[in-house]
């Protein structure tokens, strides 16, 4: 195996030093770079990884090594130009793609296998929840605040709707804190590494839309018990009739707040809603 491309020469050659204004923070721990890709779970399709912020290229470097085929989406021209350039090679045996665009906006590789990327802060919920949907592993860097609460259990302070919502698509675990002086230049908070593994489930909801707007709906009154919540927030839900939905609850479960029920909790209340509530959705 050839050696890896050094981050800080990375950083040099490309003459950039990193706006935090454009959510650029350089990963330059090469023991971090080389193990993102490892996090991915053993059996995955490595064939066609997608790398949303290919910044200069040291991820996408690893990446490369351990993959058929690698696509980047990256926003900043300047830097597009660059990757370009640096992986001419790669490009020309057709193993990497770097298309410039806004990862909100842009169309996603449909037939990508899987994704590891660190991505830009600033858009990490965003970018997540396009993910997500594909059904792809993925191996993610986010604040570290923001990846426990995506990996939280029912119960626990960070436990909420982001917790719900992801694990809705993927099982969901932190794999690795990372610390700010691991990236040029450092960002004012801590960073963590997730994996989210696709899996279906265990509960069924007939309408997704509906489930995760509710979801969305009840955690807005987390301190308020779900009865009072579905009856507050019918204008997020859409419910035509959330006391028809109340009344004919489970009295232990509408009696509990937000953060204590389980995902399939959620999605009873979500089937139960959907029968007798009336959804405009
Ligand atoms: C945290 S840096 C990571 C760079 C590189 N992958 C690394 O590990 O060092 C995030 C990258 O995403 C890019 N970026 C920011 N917002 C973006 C967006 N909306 N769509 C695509 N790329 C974006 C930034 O220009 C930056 O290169």
């Amino acid at each position: 195996m050839t050696a890896s491309r050094d981050p800080d020469r990375l950083l040099q050659r490309a003459g950039v030093r990193g706006n935090p204004d454009r959510d650029q923070h350089f990963l330059v721990d090469e023991r971090v770079l080389d193990r993102l890709p490892t996090y991915l779970p053993a059996d995955a399709d490595r064939s066609h990884v997608l790398e949303i912020g290919g910044g200069t290229g040291a991820l996408t470097d690893r990446l490369l090594a351990t993959s058929d085929q690698v696509t980047v989406i990256e926003r900043d021209p300047d830097l597009v130009a660059f990757l370009r350039q640096e992986f001419a090679d790669e490009r020309a045996a057709g193993h990497l793609t770097v298309r410039q665009g806004d990862a909100l906006e842009i169309d996603l590789p449909a037939d990508a296998t899987a994704s590891v990327s660190n991505l830009p802060y600033g858009v990490s919920s965003e970018i997540t929840f396009r993910l997500l949907p594909l059904g792809i592993p993925t191996v993610l860097m986010f604040q570290r605040e923001f990846a426990e609460r995506m990996a939280a259990e029912p119960g626990t302070s960070e436990y909420g709707r982001l917790s719900v919502s992801a694990q809705h698509y993927a099982a969901v675990e932190v794999v690795e804190p990372v610390p700010p002086e691991a990236f040029s230049p450092p960002p004012a908070v801590d960073s963590a590494v997730v994996r989210t593994t696709p899996r279906a489930p265990d509960y069924e909801v007939d309408d997704e839309d509906f489930f995760l707007r509710f979801v969305k709906a009840v955690f807005t009154q987390r301190r308020k018990t779900i009865r009072n919540a579905i009856r507050n927030t019918a204008h997020i839900s859409g419910l035509d009739d959330p006391d028809a939905v109340v009344a004919a609850a489970d009295e232990e479960l509408v009696s509990k707040r937000a953060g204590d029920l389980a995902p399939d909790d959620f999605a009873a209340l979500a089937r139960l809603a959907v029968e007798r509530g009336g959804t405009d959705g």
